[in-house]
């Protein structure tokens, strides 16, 4: 069975204090995740070392950060370098959420130097797509995401695309507390699969983890990770709370 995995996506919450009590309270709960379930917690840059440092002999939690730059270093102040985070152990990077494509101009093109900047790094992306209710309106979401796909992830070999987990996000049920419905999540996962199935074949599109983003919670988890294509979330507001993410961690199938 493909991986199901609970990420958690903080943005930029929380301070020093507030965040070592989270993962306090994560590491404390002792949850054991079997086999194929697995904890991702993608936390602020300043907080990546110490989420590494605590979750140290927790199974099946991994350390992701939020973003990376598209160059190796150099002279560009403020960003962060896919090597800088390879570094620090880091496991995963979130590349392409919408926030960073509506208000950081990130391009489908720009995207797609920094899925092959942390493959080369050994770090795992978690490649974020999705559509706005515009888009949704005109029904326009497979297309779009479709191209989101090809002109970010698509020149990937089948061993490179191995490595990497996409996670569906509809931008209208991002922080709005309307979430797609489990139905509507799964129409686009199987649509997600069958575009990488074309690509790859169905065996590598069988492997891949496609994780739904927007506004899960502990009460809609387990409907929406019941659906066949849909391999666990990509959480928001929910994971900032350490009852309600252990909830959702549960709910995995
Ligand atoms: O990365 C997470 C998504 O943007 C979903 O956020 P949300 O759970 O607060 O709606």
């Amino acid at each position: 069975m493909r991986k199901q995995i609970a990420a958690a996506n903080w943005k930029m919450n929380l301070g020093l204090e507030e965040a070592n009590n989270l993962l306090d309270s994560l590491v404390q709960a002792n949850i054991e995740l079997s086999g194929d379930r697995e904890t991702v917690l993608a936390v602020p840059f300043p907080y990546l070392l110490l989420a590494k440092e605590k979750l140290k002999g927790s199974n099946n939690f991994y350390v992701g950060a939020q973003n990376c730059y598209t160059k190796e270093n150099g002279a560009f102040t403020g960003e962060i370098s896919a090597s800088m985070l390879k570094s620090c152990n880091v496991d995963y990077v979130i590349i392409g959420h919408s926030e960073r494509r509506e208000y950081f101009n990130e391009s489908n093109f720009i995207l797609f130097q920094k899925i092959d900047i942390c493959l080369k790094n050994n770090l795992k992306p978690i490649f974020c797509c999705g559509e706005s209710l515009t888009v949704r309106e005109a029904e326009a979401q497979n297309q779009y995401v479709e191209t989101q796909l090809k002109e970010s992830l698509l020149h990937l070999d089948a061993n490179e695309v191995r490595n990497f987990v996409i996670a569906y996000e509809p931008i209208w049920a991002i922080g709005t507390g309307k979430t797609a419905t489990a139905d509507q999540a799964q129409e686009m996962h199987a649509f997600i699969r069958k575009v990488l199935s074309e690509k790859y074949g169905d065996d590598v599109a069988q492997s891949i983890s496609i994780l739904y983003g927007g506004s899960v919670k502990a009460a809609n988890a387990k409907e929406i990770f019941g659906k066949p294509d849909v391999d666990g979330g990509l959480v928001g507001g929910a994971s900032l709370n350490a009852s309600e993410f252990i909830q959702i961690m549960q709910s995995l199938k």
